[in-house]
């Protein structure tokens, strides 16, 4: 049986500016299998809430093309009725933000009961009030009880987040995916958030979609990892291989703002990602940014090469790229 449980091939997603449509997300394809965490990485505006979004068929008013198969089925391009019934249910949302996720006037009971009332009408109340508690138990939040009958703005911060994970995970999904669901959390807060996370994956077999700015926590949780930069995937790998051997410069750039133990100096690329509207859509999209890399070495149309199984780099750009402060001798023999 296969372990494969997301595919996406040639996703572009654009939005309408003026009389005009942008891509967010262009040409990208990945896969999630089974008992995998990916990790989405790209710094503010690179697209990857967009890619969460049009997984989730929850930009009602952009052009999502491209195929996105759900265990072979198709959800880019299902019924709205079919796509609402697996969304909930089979493929769940962590956001990012629990305070906009939650309903203010709402107990926090009755809100992750709403998923089960829509999902498994089924159940009696009985049998959904038991499930509800045991679903707060379950991201351990203490007086489970109590806590049923209170409204978010009783929480903390960290237990509100919870909560959003608890209907996330109500109705069991396979594939669960996470836009930035530690950045509003304190570090303890975090770890203990992320640890939760991993469980529920090992618990229920999932698939797991973990987006985040934070290199630390990919290298934590991921299997695999894709770095996206103005829409694109711009190098995928095992976590391993790509901590090890990051290859595209903006890969190398983002690791290279972390800083090591022992690293004496950061080799950071200024600038921002583009705006939309002002994204240079032919040839490398890092191009501008790495002025001092001959114009030659960029490709017209770049696409993903496996450089070695598994492990895909855009543009061919890499193999002539050295830090401006580095010697390019250097980087010629490989001890950049
Ligand atoms: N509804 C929309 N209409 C127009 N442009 C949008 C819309 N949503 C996102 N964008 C644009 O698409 C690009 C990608 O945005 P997105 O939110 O996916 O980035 P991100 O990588 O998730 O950033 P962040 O880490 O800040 O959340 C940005 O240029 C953003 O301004």
């Amino acid at each position: 049986m296969s372990n494969k449980l997301l595919e996406i091939n040639n996703l572009r997603t654009s939005f309408r500016i003026g009389d005009k449509y942008y891509a967010a997300v262009d040409d990208v394809s990945l896969t999630v299998n089974k008992n995998e965490v990916l990790g989405i990485v790209g710094e503010s505006g690179s697209g990857k809430s967009a890619l969460a979004f049009s997984i989730m068929g929850l930009h009602t008013k952009a052009r999502v093309e491209g195929n996105i198969f759900y265990k072979d089925q198709d959800i880019a391009n299902i019924a709205p009725a079919k796509l609402n019934k697996l969304r909930g249910d089979d493929i769940a949302m962590i956001f990012q933000d629990p305070l906009t996720a939650l309903n203010p006037l709402m107990k926090i009971g009755d809100q992750i009961a709403e998923t089960l009332i829509l999902h498994k009408p089924e159940m009696s109340q009985k049998q959904r009030k038991d499930r509800v508690i045991e679903l707060i138990n379950l991201v351990r939040i203490p007086r489970a009880e109590y806590v049923y009958e209170q409204f978010p703005h009783e929480l903390s911060g960290g237990m509100r987040q919870r909560i959003v994970i608890a209907i996330a995970i109500a109705n069991q999904p396979d594939l669960l995916i996470a836009d930035e669901p530690t950045t509003a959390l304190d570090v303890t807060i975090q770890a203990q958030v992320l640890d939760l996370i991993r469980e529920l994956k090992d618990d229920l077999n999932s698939g797991v979609i973990l987006i985040t700015h934070d290199l630390g926590v990919v290298a934590e949780m991921a299997d695999r990892v894709a770095v996206m930069y103005a829409g694109q995937i711009v190098e995928i790998a095992d976590v391993h291989t790509l901590f090890e051997n990051p290859l595209h410069p903006y890969t190398r750039s983002l690791l290279n703002s972390v800083p090591a133990e022992g690293q004496d100096k950061l080799h950071v690329i200024q600038g921002v990602v583009p705006s939309l509207q002002k994204l240079p859509r032919n040839g490398c999209r890092f191009a501008a940014r790495i002025p001092w890399v001959d114009e030659s070495a960029h490709e017209e149309n770049p696409e993903l090469h496996e450089v070695e199984p598994g492990h895909f780099v855009r543009c061919t750009c890499y193999s002539h790229f050295y830090f401006p402060d580095e010697s390019k001798e250097a980087q010629v023999h490989g001890n950049s």
